[in-house]
């Protein structure tokens, strides 16, 4: 197993850092909740974030995800975590696991962080194991386990990962 000293965290949004306004039936995509989390949890590495996008990922486009391709591409660390919208990590994913020799686990919530009872920690705590266990390519985690994006869809009715293909 490497050792994971550094690890690259980006925040592209999703529910995981949204923030919603009853009143206006509204939502924000807010700060990126990944650093705080971690921070309060006095984890045992380091940690850079980059809060690349603040996206619902309904709305998240191919150059998006070319973008994410590129900045993840151009850091230097080989463990790479991703924090995205649950509707369309998958496809993400997809584009992610082109990138040479990095681990990279994409994860996000059901649940804002900030609600009480969220997946958010646990999710994030089984990205950050799976992150230093893996070999290198891209994964999902969510709902407790690792996928392979290749076989994996969101049931959006029950609201959770399930196997596909
Ligand atoms: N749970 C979620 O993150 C769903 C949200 N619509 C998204 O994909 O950004």
């Amino acid at each position: 197993m490497d050792t994971m000293d550094d690890l690259l965290i980006v925040t592209t949004g999703g529910t995981i850092d949204k923030i919603y306004f009853d009143a206006k039936s509204d939502y924000q995509v807010g700060d990126p909740q990944i650093g705080r989390i971690l921070s309060a949890l006095g984890v045992a590495f380091r940690f850079h974030v980059i809060p690349l996008l603040r996206k619902d990922s309904l709305f998240i486009d191919g150059s998006d995800r070319e973008l994410m391709r590129a900045t993840i591409a151009a850091q230097a660390e080989r463990c790479v975590l991703v924090t995205h919208g649950t509707d369309s990590m998958v496809e993400t994913a997809k584009v992610l696991r082109t990138i040479p020799d990095k681990t990279i686990v994409l994860t996000g919530a059901l649940n804002p962080a900030r609600f009480e009872g969220s997946d958010a920690e646990f999710n994030i705590g089984c990205a950050v194991g799976a992150v230093q266990s893996l070999p290198p390519g891209a994964y999902i985690a969510m709902n407790g386990r690792i996928w392979d994006p290749a076989k994996v869809r969101k049931n959006v009715e029950a609201n959770r990962f399930e196997a596909a293909g």
